[in-house]
């Protein structure tokens, strides 16, 4: 059944999301549903698929097949309208060298088309909330990694979008700022946001995800709450073990069969 189908209220759904690079099968058939004020985490080891399921989830990427609806929006046939409800964090996002964070979301906001006065007051809020006044206005090409990635993370939230798409949010940062991006990620949440985000930080996940989508090889091949996770993988006794099962069991085959040979 569609994902929708049982999930009239996804702020995102997918459904059989299949890439192909060439020979390379990179996501072999993703169906994920996410709903307002729910945390979901992508976790997957690396070549995984993570990074390419969640650029078509954001229509940055064209699916090979399958579809994404965001808002029930089918992105495929009104992309524009679902893209505005949508913040991306890429694991890639450049900020223009030249410009200060404070110019960046100024012109981001511009393009969203959010009006000059609530714009100003938009930034001011997010640099508050971001502790980014020590550094929102110089040059980005002068910024710490940490603080390139919070201005980053500004420009997604920027727009007070409905669903928010990030990949690896916390990658290249220090428990402190990283555990301030998390709590940042919560207070999106409450305000009824639909997050789905990848990372390889266990602790994170467990810490802040209402639901976990385990991929491997291009496959979800579990999801649900962590200790549904961890019952159904031998009886895991944390996220981590959960996740180790998975990988050396290997991804379901379309036979059926178990490629790891384990139970
Ligand atoms: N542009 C591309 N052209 C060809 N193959 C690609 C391309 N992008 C990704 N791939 C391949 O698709 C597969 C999935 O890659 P992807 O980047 O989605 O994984 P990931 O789970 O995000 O990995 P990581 O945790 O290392 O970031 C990998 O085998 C990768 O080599």
């Amino acid at each position: 059944m569609p994902p929708e189908a049982t999930a009239p209220d996804a702020a995102l759904a997918a459904e059989g999301l299949v890439k192909h690079y060439g020979p390379t099968i990179a996501v072999a058939g993703l169906d994920l549903v996410v709903r307002p004020g729910e945390v979901v985490g992508l976790l997957g080891p690396n070549g995984a698929g993570k990074t390419t399921a969640l650029r078509m989830l954001a229509g940055i990427l064209r699916p090979t097949q399958g579809r994404v609806r965001i808002g029930g929006i089918d992105m495929a046939e009104r992309p524009l309208e679902a893209k505005a409800l949508i913040g991306f964090l890429s694991g890639d996002t450049q900020l223009y060298q030249r410009l200060s964070p404070r110019e960046t979301l100024q012109y981001f906001g511009r393009l969203h088309g959010l009006p000059e006065a609530a714009l100003g007051a938009r930034i001011d809020d997010l640099v508050r909330d971001l502790e980014m006044a020590s550094f929102a206005d110089r040059p980005s090409a002068t910024l710490s990694a940490g603080q390139k990635q919070r201005a980053n993370i500004a420009r997604a939230f920027l727009h007070g979008p409905s669903v928010l798409i990030l990949d690896e949010p916390t990658n290249a940062l220090d428990v402190l700022s990283g555990r301030f991006i998390v709590e940042s990620i919560r207070k999106e949440r409450a305000k009824g946001r639909a997050i789905l985000f990848s990372t390889h930080i266990m602790s994170e996940a467990e810490y802040l995800c209402d639901r976990i989508a385990l991929i491997h090889e291009g496959r979800i091949v579990d999801e649900g709450e962590v200790p549904a996770l961890c019952a159904r993988a031998g009886d895991a006794k944390n996220l981590t073990d959960a996740f180790l099962y998975h990988v050396e069991r290997g991804a379901p085959r379309a036979d059926g069969a178990s490629p790891g040979g384990a139970a």
